[in-house]
């Protein structure tokens, strides 16, 4: 048998004894797709389509105006419900809301509001995603807070008494780089700081424990893996704890404590609606919920097993089928790591146009990085092995001699 075969072979046992394998029937993907990259983009579930036209047709199309009153008033809360067991939340603390960008302004500039006197600084991971990092410049700016950039590993000793908040990436967007939510989390409220954490590429993807933690606030995105479409508004956490002190500094009439009172003045609601600002998305949110659905029954163990066993496998494809020194592997396959896999190349953008033009779906992030992404509740082993044989095409690896 060749090294193409054994790898397909290899990859069709896994397959094969793979528990979640029915869920890739409630997603639509075009048939000879390999799509990797969920980490940016999640599938649609099929759900989704119907749903929407049924919002469309008989609750914005059929009941017009009533529907505000009919579930799309509170459906940021509602819906809220269904990923709060995702990130370990009891029940009345997390919002779906805006975009992630919005929610990180909010939560920090909430932290640093409500920080003791002298505490003015905001960390940030060096690293971060640029969104993290220009919103924290800019509540820096608009609070008189300093911001402080600095790397994971050096955090440590950036914390001290003037540490108001620390904003972080669970798994790191490029390197796939999974950051110690415990330990960093008992870190910072050692230093007597808040941790805010920027869950975008671990939601869905592992069990993750915010009121375990005692984590202060979470931001994460839904058009990932949790599937929930383009531009799906993002969620906020805000743990009851810290809810009456939540001085978010957006105070639309959506956070009102009686929004349809029309009072002249802001009074925020109590709850986790204090998050909340204007009008709901309301077509993009629904179309979440329904996407949502397909998490009903599915054990995050398993998640996290299979993401961690795709990971695996398509790294030793790689190694397997590339002469050693092709392409450097930054995501740390023996460390914690999220479900992706990252890979640097020096023509990299070139390399993943020429993989797209083939059907198999990653990304490229600047300035020479391959991102692999791979989604445990629709992609398989062979999704792997395909695109780690693809890749070896595009790279011109020697022919796979006999095994
Ligand atoms: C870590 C992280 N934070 C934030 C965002 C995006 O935020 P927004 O949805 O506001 O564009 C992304 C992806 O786009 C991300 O990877
Ligand atoms: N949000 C995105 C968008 O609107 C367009 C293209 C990509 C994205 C992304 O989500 C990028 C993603 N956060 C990343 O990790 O690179």
């Amino acid at each position: 048998m060749d090294l193409h075969e054994e790898l397909l072979e290899h990859a069709a046992k896994l397959d094969a004894a793979d528990p979640l394998a029915r869920m890739r029937e409630e997603f639509d993907l075009p048939a000879g797709t390999v799509y990797l990259d969920g980490n940016s983009l999640g599938a649609p579930p099929r759900r989704v389509a119907g749903r929407m036209a049924q919002v469309v047709g008989q609750q914005w199309g059929g009941r017009l105006i009533r529907s505000w009153s009919e579930g799309w008033w509170t459906a940021p809360e509602r819906v809220g419900e269904r990923i709060a067991p995702l990130v370990g939340a009891a029940p009345g603390q997390v919002v779906v809301a805006d975009s992630t960008s919005v929610n990180i302004f909010k939560a920090l500039t909430a932290a640093v509001r409500t920080a003791p006197p002298g505490r003015r600084e905001i960390v940030v991971d060096a690293d971060t995603f640029p969104t993290d990092g220009y919103i924290a410049a800019s509540v820096a700016e608009l609070t008189g807070a300093v911001l402080r950039p600095v790397p994971v590993d050096a955090l440590e000793s950036a914390l001290g008494d003037r540490t108001a908040v620390v904003l972080l990436n669970h798994v790191d967007y490029r390197t796939g780089r999974m950051h110690d939510m415990a330990g960093t989390t008992a870190l910072v409220h050692a230093a007597g700081a808040r941790v805010v954490w920027d869950l975008c590429h671990s939601v869905g993807v592992l069990p993750i424990e915010l009121d375990a933690l005692g984590v202060d606030a979470a931001v994460g995105c839904t058009y990932k893996f949790l599937n929930g479409g383009p531009g799906a508004p993002a969620f906020l956490y805000v743990p009851s704890r810290l809810q009456d002190s939540f001085d978010q500094p957006l105070s639309g009439w959506g956070g009102h404590r009686e929004p349809f009172a029309m009072e002249p003045g802001y009074r925020p609601a109590p709850g986790i609606a204090r998050a909340r600002c204007g009008t709901p998305d309301i077509l993009s949110l629904l179309a979440l919920e329904a996407a949502l659905e397909v998490w009903e029954g599915v054990d995050l163990a398993e998640v996290r097993a299979k993401g961690l066993s795709l990971t695996g496998f398509f790294a030793a494809c790689v190694a397997r089928l590339l002469p050693p020194g092709t392409v450097e592997v930054i995501t740390p396959m023996d460390g914690p790591r999220g479900h992706q896999v990252s890979l640097r190349h020096d023509r990299a953008e070139a390399v993943m146009a020429e993989l797209v033009g083939r059907e198999v779906i990653g990304d490229f992030r600047t300035p020479d990085v391959l991102r692999f992404g791979f989604a445990p509740l629709y992609n398989s082993h062979a999704d792997a092995a395909r695109a780690a044989l693809a890749l070896a095409d595009v790279l011109g690896a020697p022919p796979a001699g006999r095994a």
